[in-house]
């Protein structure tokens, strides 16, 4: 029987929210956001095992405490987001046909309903799918200061997580980890060739990435646990 896993890279910096404690440490409702993050994973009794990825110098992991059976720790980050990703797939003695569900520590609203969604719309399917946000507004390219186009808008999504793929055909995907062209997943399974599962996601399950994100993130949890 086919394990579901959880990987969570956080093993990043978080230069844009520009703290000298990275963002996923940033305390939320009195825990790090990545508790926020590894609770809505461990609470979902289909997932069988939550492995966070840190950085091999990671100074603040250690100074909470992880109460959660099915938590594991991997101090495996890489110098990418896909690299980080890489190792602890490497790492986590998965079978091929495993289930690996790769998730943001930053995105640390993703709500029990949309991770099941997730679960349930991309069930067996043989390639596997992402949550993503249908884009509601209009989309203007250029540099900050001037437009240079507007972008038709039609059948464009903003890639969320988890995005889930069979271990084997990740770990296949992800040979290439050191190429910039794969700034998730998903886009490391299309350049196989493969069209992954779009599976509609939600607006709370943004990404925490500059620092007014934090207040943000603090005020759907609060609504959430009201
Ligand atoms: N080398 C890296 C870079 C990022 N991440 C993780 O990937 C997720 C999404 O990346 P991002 O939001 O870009 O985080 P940072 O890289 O920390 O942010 P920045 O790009 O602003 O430095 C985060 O949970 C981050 O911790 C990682 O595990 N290893
Ligand atoms: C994986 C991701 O969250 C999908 O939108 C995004 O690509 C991460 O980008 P980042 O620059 O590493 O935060």
């Amino acid at each position: 029987m086919s394990q579901r896993i959880a990987l969570i890279p956080a093993a990043g910096h978080g230069s844009r929210f520009g703290t000298a404690t990275p963002k996923q440490y940033q305390l939320l409702h009195g825990q790090p956001l990545l508790a926020h993050t590894v609770n809505v994973l461990c609470g979902c009794a289909a997932i069988d095992r939550v492995v966070v990825v840190i950085s091999p110098g990671d100074e603040w992991f250690d100074s909470y405490s992880w109460p959660q059976a099915k938590l594991e720790v991997l101090r495996a980050g890489g110098a990418s987001r896909a690299q980080s990703v890489a190792n602890g797939l490497a790492a986590l003695a998965a079978d091929e046909d495993d289930w690996v569900l790769v998730h943001d520590a930053a995105r640390c609203c993703l709500s029990p309903d949309a991770l099941q969604r997730l679960l349930d719309e991309v069930g067996d399917d043989a390639i596997g799918g992402i949550l993503a946000q249908p884009v509601a507004d209009t989309v203007k390219q250029g540099k900050v200061g001037r437009i240079a186009a507007t972008v038709p808008r039609d059948n464009l999504w903003l890639a969320q997580t988890p995005q889930m793929f069979r271990a084997g055909l990740l770990a296949e995907a992800l040979q290439d980890a050191a190429n910039p062209a794969i700034t998730d997943e998903a886009s490391a399974i299309e350049l196989l060739g493969h069209a992954p599962r779009l599976v509609v996601g939600e607006a709370q399950n943004f990404k925490v990435t500059w620092p007014g994100d934090l207040a943000l993130a603090a005020a759907i949890l609060a609504a959430r646990h009201a």
